[in-house]
């Protein structure tokens, strides 16, 4: 238990060289959308997906996005991933405008975007190897994350020998391996059976304390976001805005009994109202 604890606090100080990319350098993962508005336009047809999003994220914040099919959530995460492009406003990361993709930018799917022919450990080095960190950081990274995501048995499996719950825990650690001061998730549990989806909230939530990155989640599911979040963003579509913003009161530390509480009950009696019309 000691090995592992030293581990653990070996691994808080930064893997990754300070080169300027990390968080220990200084940077702090503060998301500022202003005015941001995307317009999907063809021959036939101009679409606003986005108008008028104005959100800032702190460092450290854990917020979620809801709202209907279609109102622009993904679009909105794509943008601030650098992946579309947005028509009208801006978007900073620690005051530089997010012109395109970048790995201080980590990203997770629901769909499970591993490597099929990398092993576990594999995947979860590939963007250290990338950025050229040696064997021996890449080891210690990928030793710290198996751990984290307690699959260190599975490390010389491949994607297809995992279930659906496993893949997706390997995911979390492929994103974060890079230290991320962002994290932006799309759904990552939205294909998960109940249970694995509780496991794999809790896990996050330990993850996001250690790794003290900024999450920017997506899900459908209003329970799911009162659980992981501290702020919740709630999205109209046509266009695609946002309706109300929501300030999670509940304990920094969610334990399961957390959900039994009446002010997550209230929380999602109002959310699920709001969500209704
Ligand atoms: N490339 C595209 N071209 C044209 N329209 C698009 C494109 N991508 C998305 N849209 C439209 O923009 C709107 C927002 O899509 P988006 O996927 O962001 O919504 P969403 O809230 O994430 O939906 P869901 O919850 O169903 O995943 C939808 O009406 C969609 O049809």
């Amino acid at each position: 238990m000691e090995a592992v604890k030293q581990q653990i606090q070996a691994r808080e100080e930064p893997v990754v060289p300070t080169s300027g990319s990390t968080r220990a350098a200084g940077q702090r993962g503060e998301i500022v959308i202003a005015g941001l508005g995307k317009v999907y336009e063809s021959k036939k047809s101009r679409f606003a997906a986005l108008s008028d999003i104005d959100l800032s994220i702190g460092s450290n914040e854990f917020v979620t996005v809801v709202g209907p099919s279609g109102c622009g959530k993904s679009t909105l995460l794509r943008i601030v991933a650098g992946l579309d492009e947005q028509t009208d406003g801006s978007v900073t990361l620690d005051g530089n405008e997010v012109i395109g993709p970048g790995a201080e930018r980590g990203m997770v799917f629901q769909g499970y975007t591993l490597f099929p022919w990398l092993t576990v450990r594999e995947n979860i080095e590939y963007g250290p190897k990338l950025q050229g960190i040696s064997t021996l950081e890449r080891r210690a990274i990928s030793n710290y994350f198996l751990k984290v995501i307690k699959l260190e048995s599975f490390a010389a499996a491949y994607p297809k020998q995992l279930s659906g719950g496993m893949k997706q825990r390997v995911a979390i650690a492929r994103a974060l391996a890079n230290r991320p001061k962002v994290l932006l998730m799309d759904e990552p549990f939205g294909a998960l059976d109940a249970q694995t989806k509780l496991d794999m909230q809790e896990m996050l939530l330990e993850v996001w304390e250690k790794e003290k990155t900024t999450v920017l989640f997506i899900t459908h599911d209003i329970e799911e976001a009162i659980f992981l979040s501290q702020r919740i963003v709630v999205m109209g579509a046509n266009p695609g805005r946002i309706l109300k913003t929501f300030d999670v009161k509940l304990p920094a530390q969610r334990t399961p009994e957390v959900r039994e509480m009446p002010a997550f009950l209230a929380l999602r009696r109002e959310l699920g109202q709001l969500l209704k019309h």
